[in-house]
């Protein structure tokens, strides 16, 4: 199929099927129109769910909570003001953003299973507030919502298209985000929060927004359906099961995906239908629940991606028979591109960039870093080496912020940093690889490196995830590291050096000051170590400072100078290579007494 019969296809496929949707209460059919009310309901449910857990990677186990609240906010409404529940249905909408918005606070540090077990008290508390605020809500007793006003001649439809017009919006809130930068943060911060907070994505903010873009849609269609059943029961209207099956619509159809959700709910909708009239008597409601528990089950061990992602799969192999894999060619030992320009920033008179006074960091009994000191000079390769287990990497986690000093302080650019959380020392100009990369695997090495943003503008939120200025520049860096060939290859395809070259690219894509690099070669190939040495020298020669953590000592004793040394937590010696290399201590503690330095190997920077 060409790209433009598959264009063709993705916008007319939807449009059809809205289109045939719309002619359904045409036929006159109420059980099939009651059926499709209650599946856009779930649709929606589903839909919003999947911003939350499927986009984000905050698994809710109570989003109905939100059809909850949107119904009791508009039935509430409508009875106080004495107006149609229809007029206040946005108001659902709000409400349900707004309790979002609280629980994306609330669980600002909680992640995992404990965000699993808090949503599901918050339908929990919710349910049980509903209940005994009789007053207000009408209590265990319920509360009536007024007649509707139209002849009975139109049945239903007023229900039916306000909801099939809300689940058209679900769908294009979902398909929006996905293609914004918000919604490449969100997939960021699923597959990975903290680096996605090191690169530079304000984790809360995004969060929050994803949060209340997944509850405020839900919310009104609570309100349409709390209008449609016309009776607010608390039981009913925070039921676990309605979540559940919202949960296994979205696996099922494919979590993370835009359409998934739409399909399994108008799988499962259906099948739910079937045991209801089917499954009757009192044990009803639990023989439902074990039903859909058990489907839960064999949708996460058969289909683990779900149906729409593992089609995609299977075309795209079909796709690329035979075609070799660009992925394995051997980086060329050529020239490099020219080093990119990189933003100028304001300096302050301080020489060091970087300094790290009496830093100490305990964990538990142990002193990984004990009473550390040293600086890191402005346009300066500085080398920070020592054994295995000396602190080497918890300084960079000092200095990152990834982890708090137990004592001491540190300065950067001429200010008191190591209060500040991961993101604003990004922003302040730090930026960091790691000693095994961590790429986000469920993005591009071109949306990877675009993902990174060295400022928080919420103007950008919107904005295509990767175009314009972004996207040429991203692109320039990738060129310069090597690897213009693989933009659109996903990040777990490449090999481990060349993620390696990805996260370097995604660092300058900071314009960062100071660049931490923990064991650039640890693990990769001699012409990739050759090529990580020239990119460092290019950029070091362009202005670049960097702080350089590796065993390969050829490679960093020649790029380096000054070189720091670290045992025990501790620096123990700090000075030119060739004194280092010369030092007694150094010899003893780390480098052997018979280390002599291989100019010929030395990472062919010689
Ligand atoms: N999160 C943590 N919890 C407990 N102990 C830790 C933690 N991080 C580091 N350590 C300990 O701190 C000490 C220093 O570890 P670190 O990784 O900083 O050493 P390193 O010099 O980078 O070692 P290598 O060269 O092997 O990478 C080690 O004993 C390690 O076990």
């Amino acid at each position: 199929m060409t790209a433009r019969n598959r264009r063709l296809l993705r916008r007319g496929a939807p449009a059809l099927g809205v289109l045939l949707l719309a002619l359904v209460p045409l036929t006159g059919d109420i059980y099939y129109q009651n059926m499709l009310i209650m599946t856009f309901v779930l649709a929606v449910l589903a839909s919003g769910w999947n911003t939350m857990a499927g986009y984000t990677g905050y698994v809710s186990l109570g989003h109905s909570a939100f059809i909850g609240i949107g119904a009791y906010t508009a039935g509430v409404a409508s009875a106080h003001w004495g107006v149609s529940p229809f007029l206040v249905a946005p108001l659902g909408g709000v409400a349900a953003a707004l309790v979002a918005l609280l629980l994306s606070v609330v669980t600002r540090r909680t992640r995992g299973p404990a965000f699993v077990i808090v949503t599901f008290a918050l339908l929990e508390l919710l349910g049980l507030t509903v209940r005994n605020w009789t007053s207000v809500t009408g209590g265990s007793k319920g509360l009536l919502m007024p007649l509707p006003t139209w002849g009975v001649d139109i049945q239903d439809w007023p229900f039916y298209y306000t909801l099939l017009g809300l689940l058209v919006l679900a769908v294009a809130l979902a398909a929006g985000i996905a293609r914004t930068k918000l919604g490449i943060g969100l997939v960021a911060i699923r597959d990975d929060e903290d680096k996605a907070a090191g690169i530079g994505i304000s984790t809360p903010a995004y969060k929050s927004l994803a949060f209340m873009a997944s509850a405020v849609l839900v919310g009104v269609a609570g309100a349409v359906y709390g209008y449609y059943v016309s009776f607010l029961d608390p039981g009913a209207m925070f039921d676990i099961v309605l979540s559940v099956e919202a949960v296994l619509a979205a696996l099922m159809g494919g979590r993370g995906t835009v359409w998934g959700p739409v399909l399994g709910a108008f799988i499962l909708e259906p099948l739910s239908e079937v045991t209801n009239s089917h499954l009757g008597g009192s044990d009803a409601g639990a023989l439902r629940l074990v039903f859909f528990g058990g489907l839960l089950l064999a949708v996460t061990l058969l289909l683990p991606r779900g149906i729409l992602p593992q089609a995609a799969e299977w075309l795209r192999r079909r796709r690329t028979r035979g075609a070799t894999s660009p992925v394995g060619r051997r980086l060329a030992d050529a020239e490099l591109p020219a080093t990119p320009v990189m933003r100028p920033r304001a300096q302050t008179e301080d020489t060091a960039l970087l300094r790290l006074t009496g830093v100490s960091r305990r964990f538990g009994g142990l002193v990984a870093v004990d009473d550390c000191g040293f600086e890191v000079t402005r346009g300066s390769i500085t080398a920070l080496i020592g054994p295995n287990g000396s602190g080497k990497t918890t300084v960079f986690n000092l200095v990152d912020g990834t982890y708090p000093v137990t004592a001491g302080r540190i300065d950067f650019d001429g200010r008191r940093i190591d209060q500040l959380g991961p993101t604003r020392r990004t922003f302040a100009g730090i930026g960091r690889t790691y000693q095994l990369p961590r790429l986000f695997p469920s993005l591009t090495v071109l949306q990877n490196v675009a993902a990174a943003c060295g400022e928080f503008r919420p103007g950008n939120l919107l904005r295509s995830a990767v175009s314009g200025a972004e996207a040429a520049r991203a692109t320039e860096l990738l060129e310069f590291v090597g690897l213009g060939d693989y933009l659109t290859a996903r990040a777990t395809d490449l090999s481990y050096g060349q993620r390696k070259l990805v996260e370097l690219a995604q660092v300058l894509m900071l314009e960062p000051q100071l660049i931490l690099l923990d064991e650039p070669c640890a693990g990769i190939n001699p012409t990739l170590i050759r090529r990580m040495a020239a990119l460092i020298q290019a950029l070091n020669r362009a202005g670049q400072t960097f702080l350089i953590v590796e065993h390969d000592m050829n490679f960093v004793l020649s790029l380096s100078d000054p070189v720091v040394v670290l045992s025990r937590g501790t620096v123990i010696a700090h000075g030119a290579p060739d004194d280092i290399s010369a030092d007694e201590q150094v010899r003893e503690a780390y480098l052997g007494a018979d280390f002599a330095l291989d100019a010929a190997t030395a990472g062919g920077t010689a």
